[in-house]
């Protein structure tokens, strides 16, 4: 059995995250940690992580540093599910990966990974095409592009020399559509995820802390799991 400690368990996807480790026989909730404490969570300076095996963040980006800060020391696994990191913070994440397992994921959707290798692979067989990056997500998100939307775009981008048209939305409490249009006058070709609940998002992240569990310290990527 692995225990897992939730960070941000007062949020959207941290809440699906703790709902999910009360059913698994696979994991069971260690500490769960917010802001500032609840009946059921700790605040961070609260919890001591003794009994945790992994620790799963989906938080905000200053929150992330503090939980850095408070792990410095040990060399407990962590999975990074937040995103919006700053260039600064970005290069913390990269140096933390010396001392402990570090998973980070744009986006734990099952099919993410497929998803984002099928846009390359359509953007390599059709470089005439002109490629648009959409993403809808719930009206109090940034307006900037997510994590999802940088990833697939600097990706598109680079295979293809090309520059990458975004298409950024917010409506209601949408969970996250991605879609990746190519238009190659003659048509259009559209491929869109469609995350139907935040519960998508906790199952991947569990699944990738059950698998950083053991591993030797250095940073990783959703995609390490489907190569091994
Ligand atoms: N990688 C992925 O698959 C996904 C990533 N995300 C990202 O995860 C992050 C969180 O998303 P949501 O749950 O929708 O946001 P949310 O706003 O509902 O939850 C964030 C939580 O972090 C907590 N928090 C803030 N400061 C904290 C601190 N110092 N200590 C502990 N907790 C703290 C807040 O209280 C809040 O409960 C965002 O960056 C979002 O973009 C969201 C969905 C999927
Ligand atoms: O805020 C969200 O909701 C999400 N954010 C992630 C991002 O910024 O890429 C992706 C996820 O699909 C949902």
């Amino acid at each position: 059995m692995t225990h897992i400690s939730v960070f941000g368990a007062t949020g959207k996807v941290g809440r699906e995250v703790c709902a999910l480790l009360t059913e698994t026989d696979q994991a069971t909730l260690a500490e769960a940690i917010s802001a500032s404490g609840t009946d059921t969570t700790l605040t961070l300076a609260e919890a001591d992580f003794t009994g945790t095996d992994v620790v799963i963040d989906f938080s905000t980006p200053d929150a992330v540093m503090t939980l850095l800060d408070h792990l410095q020391g040990t060399s407990l696994p962590v999975i990074i599910g937040t995103t919006g990191f700053s260039a600064a913070q970005t290069a913390r994440l990269h140096a933390e990966a010396d001392h402990r397992a570090l998973l980070i994921g744009a986006n734990f959707t099952k099919g993410f990974e497929a998803f984002a290798a099928a846009a390359l692979a359509l953007s390599k067989a059709l470089p005439e095409a002109a490629i648009t990056v959409g993403e809808v997500y719930k009206a109090d998100k940034k307006m900037a592009a997510s994590g999802t939307t940088k990833r697939l775009s600097a990706e598109l981008a680079e295979i293809t020399g090309k520059e990458i048209d975004l298409d950024i939305q917010r409506i209601g409490d949408t969970a996250g559509i991605t879609t990746v249009v190519l238009d190659y006058k003659i048509a259009t070709l559209r491929l869109e995820l469609n995350v139907r609940t935040r519960a998508a998002y906790a199952a991947g992240a569990v699944e990738a802390a059950l698998w950083l569990v053991g591993r030797a310290n250095g940073l990783y990527a959703p995609k390490d799991l489907l190569a091994s």
